[in-house]
């Protein structure tokens, strides 16, 4: 679970985010919709500990991220558009070694690794370094690795941009998997279709405030419109940021 309270970040002067509030339960997913720099990846790095907050109160499952980062981290597996491949690790080499570092045993990953691989299609370049890897693959890989620990908490930024058609319907059938089972996530997305296929909840923020949270539905019914993009639209006063 994960229980979000009245959080700002500044850079500088900058206020990316000033007052955030919402929770997502146990087997929830929650798509996270906002203008380009309403502060979505901001939240994301906040939530895990890799930007303190100036205020404001985060719980994931319990632990408080800016008190225990490496806690809070264990029961999050974030995905952000960095994704740090090491470029001279095969696809293997490069998972077992974070299954060390989130202290799985050797046989833990070893199995692991062979149901990502599965799960995201990986067999091809599961034995080829990293390095000149295209868009897919590399996030295909850092997908592998945000999933390998079996983390309670998942944290996507736009999972899906750059994945093929096949690709983008595994991922959602494995996150629909992982919901079931009980995981909480949240997904900053562009693409309303996204949302539709895959989310109970919606979270707009715009200028780095929580706008709204509902599901779709109340969201359409709360604006009056009848459509979940145009309601997106008259939330946040904008038609900036989406993808059909
Ligand atoms: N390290 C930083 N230093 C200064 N400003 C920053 C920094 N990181 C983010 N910002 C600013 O904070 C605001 C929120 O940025 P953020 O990346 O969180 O937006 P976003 O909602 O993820 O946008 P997008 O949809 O374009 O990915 C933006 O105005 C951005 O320029």
């Amino acid at each position: 679970m994960i229980q979000v309270e009245d959080v700002y970040k500044s850079f500088g002067d900058f206020p990316a985010l000033a007052g955030v509030s919402f929770t997502v339960a146990d087997g929830r997913a929650t798509a996270l919709l906002g203008p380009n720099g309403a502060g979505k990846t901001t939240l994301m790095r906040t939530l895990v500990g890799l930007l303190k907050r100036d205020r404001g109160a985060v719980s994931i499952d319990g632990v408080d991220p800016d008190k225990d980062p490496m806690g809070a981290r264990r029961n999050v597996g974030l995905l952000t558009d960095q994704f740090g491949l090491y470029e001279r690790l095969t696809t293997r080499e490069y998972l077992e070694y974070f299954g060390q570092i989130n202290r799985m045993d050797k046989a833990g990953i070893k199995r692991r690794i062979e149901e990502v691989t599965e799960l995201l299609g990986l067999g091809e370049f599961l034995d080829r370094h990293c390095k000149g890897f295209s868009q897919g693959q590399r996030i295909k890989v850092a997908l592998a690795r945000t999933l390998l620990h079996r983390p309670r908490n998942l944290l996507l930024d736009e999972p899906t941009r750059g994945l093929d058609v096949m690709s983008t319907r595994a991922l959602r059938r494995a996150l629909t998997k992982l919901r079931e089972d009980g995981c909480s996530i949240i997904l900053a997305t562009h693409v309303m279709q996204e949302v539709t296929n895959l989310c109970d909840d919606v979270i707009v923020i715009a200028n780095g405030r929580t706008v709204a949270q509902d599901t779709p539905l109340q969201l359409c019914e709360q604006t009056g419109i009848a459509n979940l993009e145009d309601a997106f639209v008259h939330l946040v006063g904008t038609e900036e940021g989406i993808a059909a």
